[in-house]
């Protein structure tokens, strides 16, 4: 549905944007995240056409950004961060006034019609914009997106400053549209991103760092069965018993969470799964198994470990082959166009 293909963007010596190439399949969501000045305006500002690159092309369902930019943006619905909402008008009066904006086709009325029921606006269509909450005025911003039924939305930062009950909504109603859209999020809250995406790609300082799902990007950094288990039992007798379980690398005890249980962090040998041999093991000797998780790593700890230097602790500076063994998917999911 678009293709980025080695895009750069300068101003002046300084690459806001350097060489970034990236696909986004037909009804794909697509999570963009990157910490302040990373270039993920710039690349959205350049994808919907506000912006011209300095080199590379944007293909939107074919047609180039730049060579064709009426047929390209018809396929795209944008959503700024501060969407441009006339106030003084009621919802339905915006929509007109974006539907002749726009040039749609569409029949007028059944279009404005059917766009606020799905973003669930049509009890206020006859509201001043003024007068509606910000989780409103967001889903009236989402309404002017969807008009001329744009198969691409481009969602920059939908839920910032939205109370937590907005912030589901709109979470909610984004996953609603991505079933009839493609749809490109780009947000800071990283567990939206994980509530939210399918896919996820991460860019630093103009470069393209991780594209990949949530949780591939946290089994390929994290190590894949890793488990913490909350045990009832003696916290030596236990710690003895699971280190010598065949497939354990090592186990380390994490202390007591609540009275009369221990937690152990269990790392198995490469490639195993421990979990079967775990259980097995403890109710052998009659403790119980109350608590097993994966100790995968947040999208956060991933952002953090990707794209901060700074952030590195000094045992993550030793496991760059963990890095490497990312990178190998980015080129994958990139169509390993570097
Ligand atoms: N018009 C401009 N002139 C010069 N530098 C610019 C211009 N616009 C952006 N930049 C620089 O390009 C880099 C990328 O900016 P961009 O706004 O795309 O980042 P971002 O990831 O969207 O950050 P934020 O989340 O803070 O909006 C930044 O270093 C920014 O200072």
């Amino acid at each position: 549905m678009i293709e980025v293909k080695n895009l750069v963007k300068r101003y002046g010596k300084k690459a806001a944007v350097d060489d970034i190439s990236f696909t986004i399949n037909k009804g794909e969501i697509l999570g963009f995240l990157g910490p302040n000045g990373a270039g993920k305006s710039t690349t959205m500002n350049i994808i919907t056409g506000y912006l011209s690159s300095t080199s590379g092309t944007v293909l939107v369902d074919g047609h180039d950004i730049l060579e064709e930019p009426l047929e390209a943006k018809r396929h795209i619905g944008y959503l700024p961060e501060l969407p441009p909402l006339y106030v003084d008008m009621t919802v339905t009066e915006y929509l007109n006034f974006l539907y002749d904006l726009k040039k749609v086709k569409l029949p007028r009325a059944e279009h404005i019609e059917e766009i606020c029921k799905t973003v669930k606006i049509d009890h206020v269509a006859g509201r001043l914009i003024k007068n509606l909450s910000k989780g409103y005025r967001q889903r009236v911003g989402v309404a002017g997106a969807l008009v001329g039924n744009p198969d691409v939305l481009i969602l920059d930062e939908p839920t910032v400053g939205l109370d937590p009950k907005q912030i589901i909504d709109i979470r909610n109603l984004i996953k609603d549209l991505g079933q009839k859209h493609t749809v490109i999020l780009s947000s800071h809250i990283l567990p939206e991103i994980q509530a939210v995406c399918e896919r996820v790609i991460v860019i630093d300082k103009g470069r393209l760092v991780a594209d990949d799902t949530p949780d591939n990007l946290s089994k390929v950094l994290s190590g894949s069965s890793k488990v913490t288990a909350r045990v009832v039992g003696d916290e030596q007798e236990v710690l003895a018993a699971i280190r010598q379980l065949p497939d354990v690398q090592s186990c380390t005890p994490l202390g007591s969470k609540e009275a009369g249980s221990y937690e152990f962090s269990i790392e198995p040998k490469e490639g195993k799964d421990v979990r079967g041999a775990l259980f097995e093991t403890l109710s052998r000797h009659g403790w119980q198994l109350i608590g097993l998780k994966g100790s995968e790593m947040t999208l956060e700890d991933i952002f953090l470990r990707l794209v901060s230097d700074d952030a590195q602790t000094s045992q993550e500076k030793t496991e760059p082959e963990k890095k490497s063994r990312f990178s190998k998917k980015s080129k994958k999911h990139t169509g390993g166009e570097e």
